[in-house]
């Protein structure tokens, strides 16, 4: 199977310090695969490179065949870590922007999503809460029909209910050929959903594994495994 996406040796630099350091994975059409690290570990960069936000500094992306680009910015959905979106728009704004800009984007399923998680079309970004905006940009980005979803930090503002039904609809909702990397410190909520984990460690992939392998290796949840690597 071609893998959705491949990393060969991707090193990201900011100055002389070294963000992403000869990072090389690939994953496979269909997997779920949590990004984990600690703060400053260079999550955010590498989601950034393979969104086409950041150049890299050497190596190699390549997401369908694709280097990060405009082309691939029609079939990767990312989900920044920081909003983007002008407050003062409201939600159904929002939905004709992205129906206008993404040929992939799904207004029903939007609009399906917007009434499960109690969101009206008719608010502002402005008026609504810190969760109550992270379920809108969630809503934008797995609405889309895409290949990649790049999902940075997104539901920690999230109450646990709404987290249940979004990691729902994650699993539900995306095709059985797309994938998603999904960055995240909420290990123990995500970790039910990942196929795959990859951990990061001062900008070097130091583990990259399916989940059910490490659970049996190492006899512990993905979360206690993460404790224990990163114990300072
Ligand atoms: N524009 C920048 N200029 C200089 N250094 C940067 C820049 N952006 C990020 N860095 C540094 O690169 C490293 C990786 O940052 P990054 O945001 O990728 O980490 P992260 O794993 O996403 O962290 P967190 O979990 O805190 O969000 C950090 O040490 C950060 O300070």
């Amino acid at each position: 199977m071609t893998p959705i996406l491949t990393c060969e040796h991707l090193t990201k630099t900011y100055g002389i310090f070294c963000a992403l350091d000869d990072v090389s994975f690939t994953i496979e059409p269909g997997k779920i695969v949590g990004l984990l690290g600690e703060n400053g570990a260079g999550k955010s960069t590498l989601l950034k490179i393979l969104a086409g936000m950041l150049t890299k500094t050497s190596g190699s992306a390549q997401i369908a065949g694709n280097e990060p680009g405009v082309l691939t910015k029609s079939y990767v959905s990312y989900l920044p870590d920081k909003s983007y979106l002008q407050e003062w728009m409201k939600l159904s704004d929002l939905f004709t922007l992205f129906s206008g800009f993404f040929a992939d984007f799904d207004l029903q399923k939007a609009q399906g999503m917007a009434k499960d998680l109690g969101l009206s079309e008719k608010a502002r970004l402005k008026a609504m809460s810190k969760g109550m905006q992270e379920k809108v940009h969630l809503i934008l980005t797995m609405s889309r029909r895409a290949k990649l979803y790049l999902l940075d930090e997104p539901i920690g503002g999230v109450d646990p209910a709404a987290r249940d039904y979004i990691l729902d609809t994650i699993l539900t909702n995306f095709s059985e050929d797309a994938s998603i990397l999904i960055s995240t410190h909420m290990i123990a909520d995500v970790e039910q959903i990942l196929d795959e984990a990859i951990f990061l460690k001062q900008g070097k992939l130091i583990l990259h594994a399916p989940v059910d392998e490490l659970r049996e290796t190492h006899h512990q949840s993905v979360d206690a495994l993460f404790r224990e690597v990163y114990r300072s």
